[in-house]
């Protein structure tokens, strides 16, 4: 049996990392006494007990808390922002680079993608990466997420009896803390503009990118790089092209992946080839967060990558 502490364990992402190793059949949760999940020595004391750590925490306590895990030796994944383009640390999408699960699963410190990140950088990268797309475009992304993205401060406030808006877009900053991951992770030679959005339901997210494509390149192309680049990926797939949800047609809507740690992906053409949209549909804390973690820790502990990444 593996053991794992979770720092950060009541958290938002913490809880359902938790609910999902629940019943994991060769994984062992360490819990801190919640008395002392602040206490550096109690943290220390665990996490030279255990064969991972996963931070699960605000990103100056994952900084902290990080540099304790690799005074004691102990390997860590981070859920949080800070760490995503850090010099020493594999970033935690396995699909994105055919040698990248065997870097996560040797790695002494993996970082979990961000939620928007995910979404944006599925898409682009194997576009960047075989020439449909130019590196040095100038591209745009727009997103709606459920408001358990915002944490518990987020959903404290959706959940009271305060009036909240049923869609409110924010990042007008054009500084989005996924940006940097983004663009390094999609091998882009700019930062794309990103305007997400939150809205009144807890989980799920839509990520778009809206084309004008150039002379000579066709959204079915585009399609069929995706689907090639993601045909033998259990948690990334590619919907067929131009493929509406009958249920919801003629709207997409970024529903019905709640609790999975799936990635749906879909393109979208006019009849006269010149425009595209590029969809990403994911649950923001399955593979935007939690479900993300547990394959990321399977990986990094020789398991099969798909146990217990899903909530039912
Ligand atoms: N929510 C989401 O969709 C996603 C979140 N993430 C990332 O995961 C991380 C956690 O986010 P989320 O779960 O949403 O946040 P929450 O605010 O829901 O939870 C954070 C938890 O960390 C605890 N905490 C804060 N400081 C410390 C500390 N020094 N030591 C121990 N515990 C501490 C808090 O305790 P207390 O309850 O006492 O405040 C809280 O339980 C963040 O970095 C976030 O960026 C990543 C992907 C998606
Ligand atoms: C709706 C909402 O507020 N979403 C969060 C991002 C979700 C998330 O937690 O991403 P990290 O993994 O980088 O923390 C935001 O925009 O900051």
């Amino acid at each position: 049996m593996k053991k794992v502490f979770i720092d950060g364990e009541s958290g938002t992402t913490g809880l359902q990392v938790r609910q999902r190793l629940a019943n994991h059949p060769h994984v062992q949760v360490v819990s801190i006494d919640p008395s002392e999940k602040r206490n550096i020595d109690a943290k220390k004391r665990l996490m030279s007990e255990v064969d991972v750590t996963i931070l699960c925490l605000p990103d100056d306590a994952s900084k902290e808390s990080a540099l304790l895990a690799g005074e004691v030796g102990c390997r860590v994944l981070d859920a949080s922002s800070a760490h995503r383009i850090a010099d020493g640390w594999v970033y935690g999408l396995p699909e994105i680079h055919p040698e990248q699960r065997s870097k996560i699963a040797s790695a002494a410190r993996v970082s979990n993608p961000g939620c928007y990140a995910t979404g944006a950088i599925v898409l682009l990268q194997p576009l960047v990466k075989a020439g449909a797309l130019a590196a040095e475009g100038l591209y745009t992304i727009n997103a709606i997420s459920g408001y358990t993205g915002g944490g518990k401060p987020m959903i404290e406030r959706y959940e009271s009896d305060e009036k909240v808006p049923t869609f409110a877009a924010y990042g007008l900053g054009f500084n989005h803390k996924h940006l940097p991951e983004i663009q390094t992770h999609s091998a882009l030679a700019h930062q794309p503009i990103f305007i997400p959005s939150v809205g009144t339901f807890a989980q799920g997210m839509l990520v778009m990118i809206p084309l004008h494509l150039p002379k000579g390149q066709s959204s079915e192309a585009l399609h069929k790089v995706l689907a090639d680049a993601y045909a033998g990926e259990i948690f990334v797939k590619v919907n067929p092209y131009n493929e509406i949800d009958p249920a919801n047609a003629p709207f997409i809507t970024p529903h019905g992946v709640e609790g999975s740690n799936e990635v749906q992906i879909s393109v979208y053409g006019n009849k006269e080839g010149d425009r595209s949209l590029l969809v990403a549909k994911l649950d923001n804390l399955g593979k935007g967060a939690s479900g993300a973690a547990v394959q990321n820790l399977n990986i990094m502990l020789g398991l099969d990558e798909s146990l217990c990444v899903n909530i039912d």
